[in-house]
């Protein structure tokens, strides 16, 4: 892709159609494009690169929208630049409200400094006229965009059409920022603190620059994502293995408590951004690169198994990941967790409390898997007395454990769907 040298909305923009292109085109998953050395974001300053990332993930969570208003004005389907670029700026008009001038006048400039676009300018122009003249009225009524398919026919057979709905009204919002809070929380404007403990902010900004990052007071954990390691309470001085630990935020918060983490991952790259946040932090972990499924140790107190996943329960976080996954990747995953979830069991001490988690909103990755595991392992049990706990909402239990939604808390914008169990092994065998 061309890139537009100049330092502004321009830029910016030019270089969210470029995401927005990589993503809906070509099926490329925006954190690999954004980490791209030669990516639409490359290059660009910290403040453009923040927008254009902005721009892309607000028009990925409204691309049916887009194309609704689009619709009447196009007779055929124009190519993906123009396409992608008309869409940004439907979303720019209709949801954020952006003044027309600024995005009609970059949209035709962007048009006109390609030379295979320059021609099509003059319908760019006029189409985005049109929509800033009457696309705010009928922006509104048109529904929330749907789910992929197959994922929605799912959904509706484990949660019924309504819950679908709620589920797709969420996904349609900007998701506030969640912060897990080590020791007392900062005082940051705005901030509110969840019935569960975190810190929810409301206002997207720059994360590192609020009170307390740098000093490592906090960091960012999507509020259901805080649970699991709740649920484990693991305590000082236990040895405690987080088993697909990176990122990290479920070690943060185990190694907070004062337990001898293990935090094992089979990616490098991922556990460098591990130890970044211990560092950050002043927490402290055993950091291991492995594959779960053949390293030894232990035994431990405890084990989190945090598995790999179809990431459905994140769309509100990460709205490309409809347009990029699509149903074969599930099974495999299903058999993964399976296999991880045996070999924990060897990895934990008689008596020792396993919590499973997938951020995923298919039950063959939550409820089914526990109910297979129980069924094989005779000697692990559900554990009720760890699922107590006074914080957790009576709507999110399940016979397994807990099924956390995104439409949970919709008016305090939400959370992450999750599926989470507390199991013991009974001390004997
Ligand atoms: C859902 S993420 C974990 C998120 C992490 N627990 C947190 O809270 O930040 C799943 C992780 O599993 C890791 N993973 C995938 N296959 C693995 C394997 N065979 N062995 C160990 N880790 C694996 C991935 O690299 C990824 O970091």
């Amino acid at each position: 892709m061309n890139r537009v040298p100049s330092s502004d909305a321009t830029s910016a923009r030019h270089a969210a159609v470029g995401l927005l292109t990589a993503v809906l085109e070509d099926r490329q998953l925006l954190s690999t494009i954004l980490d791209a050395p030669n990516g639409p974001i490359a290059g660009l300053a910290p403040a453009d690169r923040a927008r254009a990332q902005r721009l892309a993930t607000t028009t990925l969570r409204n691309v049916a929208r887009a194309d609704k208003c689009l619709g009447p004005h196009l007779r055929k389907t124009p190519p993906p630049y123009v396409r992608n670029l008309l869409r940004l700026s439907v979303v720019e008009l209709c949801e954020d409200k952006a003044a027309a001038h600024g995005v009609v006048d970059t949209a035709v400039t962007l048009m006109r400094r390609r030379r295979k676009t320059a021609r099509m300018s003059g319908m760019v122009n006029a189409i985005l006229r049109k929509v800033a003249l009457e696309g705010s009225d009928m922006w509104p009524s048109i529904p929330a965009q749907r789910l992929p398919k197959w994922l929605r026919g799912r959904l509706i057979s484990a949660y019924g059409s309504d819950v679908v709905a709620r589920i797709e009204a969420v996904h349609a919002m900007t998701p506030p920022i969640d912060m897990t809070v080590k020791g007392e929380a900062p005082a940051i404007e705005g901030s509110v603190v969840l019935p569960t403990g975190s810190l929810r902010l409301a206002q997207a900004g720059k994360v590192s620059d609020l009170p307390g990052y740098s000093s490592g007071t906090f960091w960012v954990q999507d509020a259901a994502a805080a649970i699991p390691a709740r649920l484990l309470g693991a305590e000082t001085g236990e040895a405690v293995l987080d088993m697909c630990a990176a990122p990290g935020g479920k070690t943060l918060q185990m190694a907070s408590a004062g337990a001898q983490v293990t935090a094992l991952d089979i990616s490098d790259k991922r556990l460098a951004r591990l130890k970044e946040n211990l560092q950050r932090t002043k927490l402290s972990a055993d950091v291991v690169t492995g594959d779960a499924l053949e390293w030894r140790g232990g035994p431990f107190d405890a084990v989190l198994l945090d598995a790999p996943c179809s990431a459905t329960g994140t769309i509100r976080r990460h709205p490309d990941l409809p347009f990029v996954k699509s149903k074969v990747d599930i099974r495999p995953l299903v058999e993964l967790q399976r296999a991880m979830l045996n070999h924990a069991l060897n990895l934990l001490r008689p008596g020792g409390r396993l919590v499973f988690c997938t951020c995923s909103l298919l039950p063959e990755e939550g409820e089914a898997q526990i109910d297979e595991l129980l069924a094989r392992h005779p000697n692990l049990k559900p554990d009720y007395a760890a699922m107590q706990a006074d914080w957790l909402d009576d709507a999110w239990r399940v016979p397994q454990g807990l099924r956390l939604r995104p439409d949970f808390w919709a008016d305090l914008g939400g959370m992450d769907g999750f599926f989470i169990s507390a199991l013991r092994k009974a001390e004997s065998p």
